[in-house]
């Protein structure tokens, strides 16, 4: 195997020079093929309150110049034990959101071939429904693994079936997740009834408010996750405001009480063992963020899920 190709060296070229892809790395059509594609989906036309997360992609690629080679706290560099590359953005019809969630799930299946894992930059939530069907279709039902101040089970809004607050509800209706696999965490906020709560249960899913992680702590929490999707091909979907609006203002339905970033991170880290077979994180709006904090937050926690892609990586090859 040839060397994988990393991000352009910070110390010869200023990070504040040149394109900005993701973490600084070259793009797909650069390389012979990756073993992680990070690709952006521009696309808001599912949100219910403030627009703006079709600018998520490029914000958060702005935001990743600054990340570093090197994974202290899971002790990996990710970007050499892999290739990573930036598949630039899905083109999806900002007016039609039947037609751009079928993109999605085309793009997103033809970019995760056999050995290829998609962390996917938001957009709004709508865009986890199809990225899920492109991870079913691969690998049968996945378990998912939600952060999100909300829980997108909703059914409908305006009679729309398919916008930001509804694409778990008809994942679990379409059979593409596993049912016994299923949690959110760092649900908070006033609800519409607490019907949300019963049917979201009925649904499969399990909570772990973000009450429960202050409370609990992050390691005990990651622990009781990783116990509840075993070794079950995992899927995790990362709504940003399951951060407290404090770690990221740039987002379009915030609540207040949230997960710090830092517990977000550890949580993650937590993780290592899982089998991840892709991700996403969603819902940076840049418009309503102050000093790049929401896409600071969001790079870091794509960088900590590429991460956790290396780990297992590293493991699938001593296993040979
Ligand atoms: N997926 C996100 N971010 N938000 C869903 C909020 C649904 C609502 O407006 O009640
Ligand atoms: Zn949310
Ligand atoms: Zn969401």
């Amino acid at each position: 195997m040839t060397e994988p190709r990393g991000p352009v060296d910070s110390s010869r070229v200023p990070r504040f020079a040149g394109p900005a892809t993701f973490a600084r790395l070259p793009r797909l059509d650069e390389v012979a093929g990756a073993d992680v594609a990070v690709v952006g989906v521009p696309f808001d036309g599912g949100v219910s309150y403030r627009p703006g997360a079709r600018f998520g992609p490029a914000a958060v690629r702005e935001a990743s110049r600054l990340l570093r080679p090197y994974h202290p706290g899971l002790d990996v560099s990710p970007f050499a034990t892999q290739q990573v590359a930036d598949a630039g953005d899905i083109a999806v019809n900002p007016f039609d959101i039947g037609e751009a969630i079928e993109t999605i799930q085309d793009a997103a299946g033809s970019l995760q071939t056999e050995g290829t894992r998609l962390v996917t930059i938001g957009g709004d939530h709508t865009i986890a429904l199809p990225l899920l069907r492109a991870a079913a279709t691969r690998h049968g039902p996945v378990a998912v693994l939600h952060f999100d101040a909300h829980l997108d089970t909703w059914d409908t809004y305006f009679g729309a079936e398919h916008t930001h607050g509804t694409p778990f509800r008809r994942a679990v209706e379409e059979g593409i997740v596993d049912t016994s696999a299923l949690s959110h965490v760092g649900t908070r906020g006033p609800l519409y009834g607490k019907q949300d709560l019963t049917e979201d249960e009925k649904l499969g899913f399990g909570i772990v408010t973000s009450a429960d992680v202050y409370r609990r702590g992050a390691d005990e929490v990651a622990d009781q996750l990783r116990q509840r999707i075993g070794d079950r091909p995992l899927y995790v979907s990362i709504d940003i405001d399951c951060l407290d609006p404090a770690h990221a203002p740039g987002t379009g339905t915030p609540e207040a009480g949230g997960l710090t970033s830092r517990e977000l991170l550890e949580i993650l880290r937590g993780l290592a063992g899982c089998h991840l077979i892709g991700a996403d994180v969603v819902e940076v709006a840049p418009a309503y963020d102050h000093a790049e904090i929401t896409s600071v937050a969001a790079s870091h926690v794509a960088y900590d899920l590429i991460s956790l892609l290396a780990l297992q990586g590293k493991r699938e090859k001593t296993d040979e």
